[in-house]
C-alpha cells in the first residue's frame, strides 16, 4: 500500500520504517539535517522493534497521493505540516498521532476535508541522531475519534498499520485521550532536570511531584465531566482509588510505569525537544491540564508551575536539581493558593 508520514522522528520514524519493513511503498515529508541523513542512507531503526534499515522516499513536503497517510510531527508543529502537504492530504484518511487533547481539532480545522483519525502511542521512542530511531519501550498506538466507537475508516487504518506494529481501533478515544494525558505527567520532570523518566521517578522528592501532578490532572478531568478510558492499565476505577489513597501509597503507580519502561533511560519526548534546543509541546500536557481547569473552576498549582519551569529550561537551556524543582513548586503552590 501507498502510505505517506508526515514527521518521521520518534514516532514517525519507527512507524514508517517497520511500513517499509513489512512491504509498504512508503513516502516521508521530513526536513533539515534529519531529511538529508533520510534521503543518504535510509531511517535506521534498533531498539524493541527490531533492526532494519529503512530505504524510503523522502521530500520535505509530499510529492505524490497516498491511499493512507499518517501526520507524526510534535502538537505545535501540526497545523502548519498538515497545511505544507495540503494538496496530497485531501480526502484521504489520516491518522495524526499526537499526545496532549487537541489533536483532532487542530488537523480539522486545518483540512476540513480529511477523515481524521486520532492516533495515542503507547510505545516510547527515542531519535538519536539524524535518521536513527530507536525505540525503548514496546506497546500499541491506539486509533479513534470522540468518545463513541470507532468508525470503518479506523477500524481499516489500524488493520493496515497492525500488520507491520502494535495498533488498534478503540472506543472513547477522547477518554482514552484523558488516561494518556495523565501517563504524560512523567514528560515535565525529565525535561526540567534533563534526568530519564525512570531516574526522575526513583527520586523520591521528584517521584512525589510526578504523583501529586498526576492526581491534580485527573481531578481536573472529573471536574471536566471526563470519562477516562482504560490506557495502560489506568481505568477510571483505577484513577479513583488513586486519588483516594494517601499520596505515599499513589506514588506505586508512578513506580509502575517506571519498571514498565524497563531498564533502557527513556527520556520522554519533551527532553528529547530540550536536548535538541527546540520548544516543548508542554503547553499542549501539563499546560492542557491547567487550561481544562481554569475552563472548569478549578485551580491546577503544581501543573502550572511545571508548565512554567518547563518553559523557563526552553529559555535558559539550564536544568534545575532536584531540589530546586521541590522549592519551586512548594513556592508556586504557594502563592498560587
Ligand atoms: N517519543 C515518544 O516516545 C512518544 C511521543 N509521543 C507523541 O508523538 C508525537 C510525535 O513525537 P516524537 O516523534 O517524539 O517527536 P519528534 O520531534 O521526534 O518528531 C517529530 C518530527 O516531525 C518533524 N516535523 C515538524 N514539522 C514538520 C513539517 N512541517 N514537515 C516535515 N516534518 C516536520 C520534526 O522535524 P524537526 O526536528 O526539524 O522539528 C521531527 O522530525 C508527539 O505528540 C509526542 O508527544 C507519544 C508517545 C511516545
Ligand atoms: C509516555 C511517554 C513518556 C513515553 O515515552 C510519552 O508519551 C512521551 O515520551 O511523550
Amino acid at each position: 500500500m501507498q502510505i505517506a508520514l508526515v514527521g518521521a522522528g520518534a514516532i514517525g520514524g519507527s512507524i514508517a520504517a517497520s511500513l517499509n519493513r513489512s512491504g509498504h511503498d512508503v513516502e516521508l515529508a521530513a526536513r533539515g539535517e534529519h531529511l538529508a541523513a533520510i534521503r543518504e542512507s535510509g531511517i535506521r531503526l534498533t531498539g524493541a522493534w527490531g533492526t532494519h534499515t529503512a530505504l524510503v522516499t523522502a521530500n520535505e513536503t509530499l510529492t505524490r497521493r497516498p491511499e493512507l497517510a499518517l501526520v507524526c510531527t510534535k502538537a505545535q508543529d501540526a497545523r502548519s505540516a498538515i497545511e505544507a502537504n495540503r494538496e496530497f492530504l485531501t480526502g484521504l484518511p489520516v491518522v495524526i498521532v499526537q499526545n496532549g487533547l487537541e489533536a483532532l481539532a487542530t488537523a480539522r480545522a486545518a483540512l476540513p476535508d480529511a477523515d481524521w483519525i486520532g492516533g495515542l502511542a503507547l510505545y516510547a521512542a527515542s531519535y538519536l541522531s539524524a535518521g536513527e530511531i530507536t525505540v525503548t519501550t514496546s506497546g500499541p498506538t491506539l486509533l479513534g475519534s470522540g468518545d463513541g466507537p470507532p468508525t470503518a475508516a479506523t477500524v481499516a487504518a489500524a488493520g493496515v498499520l497492525a500488520e507491520s506494529v502494535p495498533a488498534q481501533a478503540i472506543s472513547n478515544f477522547t477518554g482514552a485521550q484523558w488516561s494518556k494525558l495523565i501517563v504524560n505527567q512523567v514528560n515535565a520532570m525529565p525535561a526540567i532536570t534533563g534526568l530519564s523518566v525512570q531516574e526522575t521517578i526513583a527520586n523520591a522528592e521528584l517521584r512525589a511531584i510526578i504523583t501529586a501532578g498526576m492526581r491534580e490532572a485527573v481531578r481536573v478531568g472529573r471536574a471536566s465531566g471526563v470519562r477516562f478510558e482504560k490506557v495502560q492499565g489506568l481505568s477510571s476505577a483505577m484513577l479513583r482509588v488513586f486519588t483516594s489513597v494517601p499520596a505515599t501509597l499513589a506514588e506505586q503507580l508512578p513506580l509502575l510505569m517506571a519498571r514498565r519502561m524497563g531498564d533502557t533511560p527513556n527520556p520522554g519526548s519533551t527532553l528529547q525537544s530540550i536536548r535538541r534546543g527546540q520548544l516543548t509541546e508542554v503547553d499542549y500536557l501539563n499546560g492542557a491540564v491547567v487550561a481544562e481547569a481554569a475552563a472548569a473552576g478549578v485551580n491546577a498549582p503544581i501543573n502550572a508551575a511545571l508548565t512554567e519551569m518547563v518553559h523557563g529550561v526552553e529559555a535558559s537551556h539550564h536544568f534545575m536539581t532536584p531540589g530546586a524543582v521541590a522549592r519551586a513548586v512548594d513556592l508556586a503552590a504557594e502563592k498560587r493558593g
